[in-house]
């Protein structure tokens, strides 16, 4: 697929307890289920619908899913993003600042989102929801002309479809149209759409299913490889937030990475061209040999993480432990503020096997502070529920359990 920002590579509070049931929503759809059914061999007879809920978050919400799938979705419908991402205060500060971001052109990016005011470190200060959710299976059971008909109904059936047609449609391979000059009409409905979602949507669970969604306000933020803020899922999936990972002043652009952070410069060089840009963003632009040192550092961070499980399988705990440290210093330099999490729960464990459990606590709570911080524990007293070891042994399945990482790899 092109251009598709990865859950995968993206932060998301995988940390989070079991949640509480959400409130089931009485038959929400307002519109009659419109459906279509696999003709392709390997998958015949396999039945997708779009089902919209126009009273659903700001922009409305339509799904592409199977019927069954569809039910048990609307018991995730009720996610507001002012519950799941912030507490009571948090949400009465923003509602009375009033945002703090808006939507401008950006100059060779075309639109692009800038702070109007001071952004606080780790502040969650932008919420979206979802308004196109498409079933991954669906992409494989139906042919694409299928999966444009829905989409485009799918837009259609929105409160105001014009607010999903005037996304960027920006990525590789969007101009040209395949080559294939004027297509017959039919075969170009849907194309559109097409093109917005593989420029926009992001890999997500939504209501337990494996979805490309769209959530039409955070789309508009542009890429950085070394981002100001990044994107936090809610445990529905239906709401989306962007936090700061640093103070942002008045002006500046708010970024976040479409990729894994921590790449080298070619890798991103190679999984960018997906969206059609070249990226100028400060890292990419760094000179040669700034670049070259950056680079050999995000290559050694990959490799020690490979090591030092090696050297704690052998044993070798000290050795661990200076390789571990080595990393810290050089992921702060490379300011890859997710990483650090795994290499303090790391530490902690290692120091905790060496007989050290100050150390070990030092680390522990450094992990549990961060955690906390970019908003992977939840918020408010669910935040404040969680046990440093209970962190631990989600992160890392050690706990103060001895060799435990031996059973289950850290990092596995
Ligand atoms: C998710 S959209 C971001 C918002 C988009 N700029 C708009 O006008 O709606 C992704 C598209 O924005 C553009 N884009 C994102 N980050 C960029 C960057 N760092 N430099 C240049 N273009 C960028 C590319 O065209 C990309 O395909």
């Amino acid at each position: 697929t092109v251009g598709v920002l990865d859950i995968d590579n993206l932060l998301q509070p995988t940390l989070q307890p079991p949640s509480t049931p959400f409130a089931p929503t009485k038959d929400p759809w307002s519109h009659e289920p419109h459906c279509t059914k696999s003709t392709s061999l390997a998958t015949l007879g396999q039945k997708f619908c779009v089902y919209t809920t126009n009273t659903t978050g700001p922009h409305g919400l339509s799904l592409i899913f199977r019927p069954r799938s569809a039910t048990e979705a609307t018991q995730y419908l009720n996610d507001n993003p002012l519950h799941s991402f912030l507490t009571q205060k948090e949400a009465q500060r923003l509602y009375v600042r009033g945002q703090p971001w808006k939507i401008v052109d950006i100059p060779g990016k075309a639109k692009g989102v800038v702070a109007t005011r001071r952004i606080e470190q780790y502040e969650t200060f932008m919420l979206d929801q979802a308004a196109v959710v498409m079933d991954m299976d669906a992409e494989n059971a139906l042919d694409s002309a299928q999966n444009r008909r829905l989409l485009k109904r799918a837009v259609d059936q929105l409160r105001v479809p014009s607010r999903i047609r005037d996304l960027s449609a920006a990525h590789a391979g969007s101009e040209g149209s395949d080559g294939k000059e004027e297509e017959e009409e039919e075969e170009e409905e849907g194309r559109l759409e097409e093109s917005i979602m593989k420029t926009n949507a992001f890999g997500s669970t939504v209501a337990e299913v494996s979805t490309r969604a769209l959530y039409p306000l955070i789309s508009r933020v542009n890429h950085a490889c070394n981002p100001n803020s990044f994107v936090l899922f809610s445990r529905a999936g239906v709401s989306l937030a962007i936090k700061a990972y640093r103070a942002i002043e008045p002006g500046e652009e708010i970024t976040i990475s479409y990729l894994l952070l921590g790449l080298p410069s070619k890798q991103r060089a190679h999984l960018l061209s997906r969206w059609g840009f070249n990226c100028s963003c400060a890292l990419c632009t760094l000179p040669a040999d700034e670049r070259t040192a950056s680079d050999l550092r995000r290559t050694l961070i990959t490799r020690n993480e490979a090591k030092i499980l090696e050297l704690a399988e052998a044993y070798d705990l000290d050795a661990a432990i200076a390789l571990g440290e080595e990393s810290v210093e050089m992921i702060k330099e490379e300011q890859n503020w997710s990483l650090l999490t795994d290499e303090y729960a790391m530490l902690a464990m290692l120091w905790l096997e060496k007989g050290d459990r100050e150390t070990a606590e030092k680390y522990g709570k450094m992990t549990h502070r961060l955690l906390a911080d970019l908003g992977f524990l939840g918020v408010g007293e669910e935040r404040e529920s969680w046990r440093l070891e209970q962190v631990l042994e989600s992160i890392g399945g050690l706990g103060g359990k001895g060799v435990s990482w031996k059973k289950s790899p850290l990092r596995g």
